[in-house]
């Protein structure tokens, strides 16, 4: 666990101070069950018949049950016996379904095929049914218990983490040890397994509520833990027959159920959401008052009012106490495309994702303001933001692969983007898809194709379309031309130049190359370790560099004759 997890969890009690209760209690009561002997004094086990059925006293606190035992103690005693029973079930299902999930999702054919095989016939049975017919099959009291128990839970955590080890199987970075001639097991163990161990360890945590009330379950049916030993399931067992006259027989042990399943649940709910990164800090905007605009915002064509498109003004965004950018400042204008360019983690694409409100926690706006024709987006909501985002502000990024759906044809998502903002026919929003099919250079027979059937620059071309289909006023690139070959990556931006120019509309290009934005940019800002450290005109601004960083992106283009400083 890093640093940064560790905070979050050491975190919870103040986030959350039912939960760091209900942990301050679930320890206390485990101290308590581990110092029993020394504790409690009374035996669990004496029987004293002169006592049978005694209310509660100062004596024995919890009254005594219908051999006259005190209460108190087998509470007391018999949670030893279900918690550390519960404990070993989880530590068992835990690790057996996590290497059996992992080795079957990660492997793939036939051992996937007869791992799944298996936990589909565990799972077709009822829990319940199972974990009773195993225990009476085995008879072996504890042991029987925890097999039972055990038989009936990692089905579930092997399936989770086939689900996982599936999806990171194809991972990039998995790629990339495999191409590194890492051998399977060793990607199973720090690959595979290393990723899925914080699901699995929030999934133990959930699991621990449900397997204490299974042994309570099975000892209640006398499947469990035999008698005279203490065990609360056992305990409610023995004090059905006397419910009525001796409540607080089956008071004591119910309470210390109900107490634990529901601390364990509660508890573990909060460290899973401790441990997520993206969870906010606080309610999100709490900060923030403004009243967030009904109205749409302006369409695009003709009749446009609003000179200035968004507007950032020392924008401070920080990500868990880290500032990305602080202080930002820049406008992009009706008609003009404004680079945005800076060094690798200058904060370019966190700048981009706040423009279109897409920012997730960790990231907060701390301070400033986004604007977005003429509207201040502080108190922009989620359905205000999805109106404007594809409708008036387009986004392309570096990877189209991405961002394009792989198992839907050009033309459906295409089509589907026209229709999320627009009460259009199918035949209309296919006519618009074309259309901009058409815009981007692309055939039309092209909306058959999947994303999967295209080059880097037809899929880049696609993406362009899907921003541009709904003709938004402002297009927002994000290094669109990173991952294609420098012909493609000249095509692409003549084209963003003849689309920009027929369509009027405002672009931020973002770049960590200065010769791309002096082709397509008017202005450009300078992005420097989350401040804009130069902003201006394009010539003025490569002609006449002020800032050490600038010069260096500057002298990193060819022909220009100047000298960088030696780090930007
Ligand atoms: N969700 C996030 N959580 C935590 N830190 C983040 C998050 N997103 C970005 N950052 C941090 O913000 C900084 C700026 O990242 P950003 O992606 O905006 O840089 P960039 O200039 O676009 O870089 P690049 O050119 O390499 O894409 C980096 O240090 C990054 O680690």
């Amino acid at each position: 666990m890093d640093a940064r997890a560790r905070r979050r969890l050491l975190r919870i009690p103040r986030r959350d101070p039912v939960a760091g209760l209900l942990l301050a209690g679930l320890l206390l009561a485990v101290l308590v069950m581990a110092a029993a002997p020394l504790l409690i004094g009374a035996d669990p086990l004496a029987v004293d018949y002169g006592q049978a059925g005694s209310p509660p006293s100062a004596a024995h606190p919890l009254g005594t049950d219908s051999f006259g035992r005190d209460v108190l103690a087998r509470v007391v005693h018999g949670g030893r016996a279900s918690l550390s029973t519960a404990g070993l079930v989880v530590l068992i299902t835990v690790t057996t379904g996590a290497v059996v999930g992992a080795v079957g999702g990660y492997l793939g054919g036939w051992a996937d095929l007869v791992i799944t095989r298996i936990i589909d016939v565990f799972l077709a049975f009822p829990r319940l049914v199972l974990a009773i017919a195993v225990a009476a099959l085995v008879d072996g009291g504890l042991g029987g218990l925890v097999l039972a128990l055990c038989a009936v839970s990692w089905p579930g955590h092997a399936r989770v983490v086939r689900g996982y080890a599936m999806r990171l199987r194809d991972e990039g970075y998995v790629v990339a040890a495999r191409c590194a001639g890492a051998s399977h097991w060793r990607i199973l163990w720090s690959h595979v397994l290393g990723t899925v161990l914080g699901p699995v360890v929030i999934l133990a945590m959930v699991d621990v509520g449900e397997v204490i009330i299974g042994v309570a379950g099975l000892s209640f049916l006398g499947l469990g833990v035999r008698p005279p030993s203490p065990e609360w399931g056992g305990m409610l067992n023995e004090a059905r027959a006397f419910m009525e006259d001796q409540p607080w027989t089956f008071l004591g042990p119910g309470a210390a159920i109900c107490f634990v399943v529901l601390a364990v649940t509660y508890v573990g709910d909060a460290i899973r959401d401790g441990l997520d990164p993206r969870r906010p800090r606080l309610p999100e905007r709490r900060r923030r008052a403004a009243a967030p605009p009904r109205e749409e915002a302006p369409p695009s064509g003709a009749g446009h009012t609003v000179p200035v498109l968004a507007r950032v003004r020392d924008l401070a965004v920080t990500a868990g106490g880290d500032r990305i950018l602080s202080g930002a400042s820049l406008e992009i204008r009706a008609g003009e495309c404004v680079g945005l360019i800076g060094a690798s983690g200058s904060g370019k694409s966190t700048l981009a994702h706040v423009l279109m409100g897409l920012q997730r926690p960790p990231l907060a706006v701390e301070a400033g303001a986004v604007e977005l024709f003429g509207q201040d987006t502080g108190g922009w909501g989620r359905e205000d933001w999805r109106r404007v985002r594809g409708r008036h502000v387009g986004l392309v990024t570096q990877d189209p692969l991405n961002a394009l759906n792989p198992v839907l044809t050009v033309g459906a998502q295409l089509t589907e983007a026209v229709r999320a903002h627009h009460r259009a026919s199918r035949a209309r929003a296919r006519a618009v898809a074309l259309e901009t099919l058409a815009l981007v250079r692309l055939p039309g027979p092209l909306e058959r194709a999947y994303p999967h059937q295209l080059s880097g620059g037809m899929r880049q071309r696609v993406a362009i379309a899907m921003a541009l289909v709904n003709r938004p006023r402002l297009l927002i690139c994000d290094e669109p031309t990173t991952a294609l070959d420098v012909s493609t990556q000249a095509r692409i931006l003549e084209e963003l130049a003849a689309l920009r120019a027929t369509l009027g509309i405002g672009m931020l290009f973002i770049s960590h190359d200065l010769r791309l934005v002096t082709q397509v940019a008017e202005r450009v800002a300078v992005l420097h370790e989350g401040r804009v450290v130069e902003y201006g005109e394009v010539g003025t601004v490569v002609g006449s560099p002020r800032h050490p960083c600038t010069r260096r992106l500057v002298a990193a283009v060819p022909g220009t004759g100047v000298a960088g400083s030696p780090r930007c």
